[in-house]
């Protein structure tokens, strides 16, 4: 993991979309422009986010509220993800997860019409800001998306792909290594060694979903973002994300975003529970699924909604 800054450019100053945005139009088919000066701070007081103890975290969203027009979505989100740590975000369908999510490499200045407000730290810096170079933004806080979302480009492009563009490798060699150490981080390097140049496409649902996570970490990120990665998959292939999961724990920060409680027992530390758009509830995973202090988050882990 690196702490090195990356230098500060304005969005517009790059000619090329970031990894994650490219990942988003390969699945979509388009891209809607970028609204950063839509990241005003917003006018209700900054109320302080849970604390579970622990260092000082790796992001820290204080008062997060995120408007689609005139609807608030999200409404004063405040919470924590830490390095070695994977934070689940739980809750019933619509109550704002996915939302959230996308706050923390900012995903919604894609989404024409939202808005967010409050302040997102990203090891104390504040990534809400208008100068924030938001591609190199979203290598540090890469994402993977529900559908696995390869480019239609062959398997070793996929991976070569963000490296290339932030200038990572000096040469063949090293790029080549770079794609290689991705792969076999995500688990895929045995699977796909010998088919380098084969299409990504062509493979599995769950190596496609493994191929996109080596694409997030070939950029050296500090956070990945999940957003129910394994939604699309079989039990099996399901296993294997949740399995890469537990060993990418403590190289990078790891925020998942997932329907399923079962999932969030087994691979996270930390859960936050969302409801219609509000943090019920953040702490240590153990605590909301054996003891939550809220009703609500009882309510829900019992199935009695959502
Ligand atoms: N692009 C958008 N434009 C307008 N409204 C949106 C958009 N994306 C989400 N919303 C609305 O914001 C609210 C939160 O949606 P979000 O997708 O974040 O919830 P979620 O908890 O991730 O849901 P799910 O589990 O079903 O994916 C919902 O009411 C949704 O309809």
């Amino acid at each position: 993991m690196t702490d090195e800054k990356q230098p500060i450019l304005t969005n517009s100053t790059v000619p090329f979309p970031s990894v994650a945005v490219a990942a988003e139009a390969a699945r979509d088919g388009a891209v809607t422009g970028t609204e950063p000066d839509a990241l005003a701070s917003g006018d209700a007081p900054a109320r302080q986010p849970d604390q579970v103890g622990g260092p000082e975290p790796k992001m820290r969203a204080t008062d997060v509220r995120v408007f689609y027009g005139q609807k608030e979505a999200l409404k004063g989100v405040s919470i924590e993800v830490h390095d070695d740590k994977v934070t689940a975000f739980i809750g019933p369908s619509g109550c704002g997860k996915s939302t959230f999510l996308r706050c923390l490499n900012r995903m919604n200045d894609t989404i024409a019409g939202a808005r967010v407000t409050g302040t997102i730290l990203l090891d104390g810096e504040d990534i809400t800001a208008p100068e924030m170079d938001v591609v190199q933004l979203r290598a540090r806080v890469g994402m993977v998306f529900q559908k696995p979302n390869p480019f239609p480009k062959s398997i070793f492009e996929n991976v070569a792909y963000g490296p290339r563009i932030h200038g990572l490798a000096q040469g063949k060699d090293e790029l080549e290594a770079i794609v290689e150490k991705s792969l076999r981080r995500a688990g895929l390097w045995e699977e796909v060694k010998d088919r380098l140049a084969e299409s990504g496409t062509a493979l599995s649902g769950g190596q496609q979903q493994r191929l996109c996570i080596a694409r997030a970490i070939a950029v050296d990120p500090e956070v990945i973002l999940m957003d129910e990665p394994c939604s699309a998959l079989d039990p099996i292939a399901t296993a294997k994300i949740e399995e890469l999961i537990h060993e990418l724990r403590g190289r990078y920060a790891i925020a998942i975003v997932t329907h399923n409680m079962q999932q969030a027992a087994r691979v996270s530390q930390r859960t936050a529970f969302f409801h219609l758009g509000e943090l019920i509830e953040y702490g240590k995973t153990s605590d909301i699924f054996t003891n939550p202090r809220e009703q609500r988050t009882q309510d829900y882990i019992t199935g009695r909604y959502g």
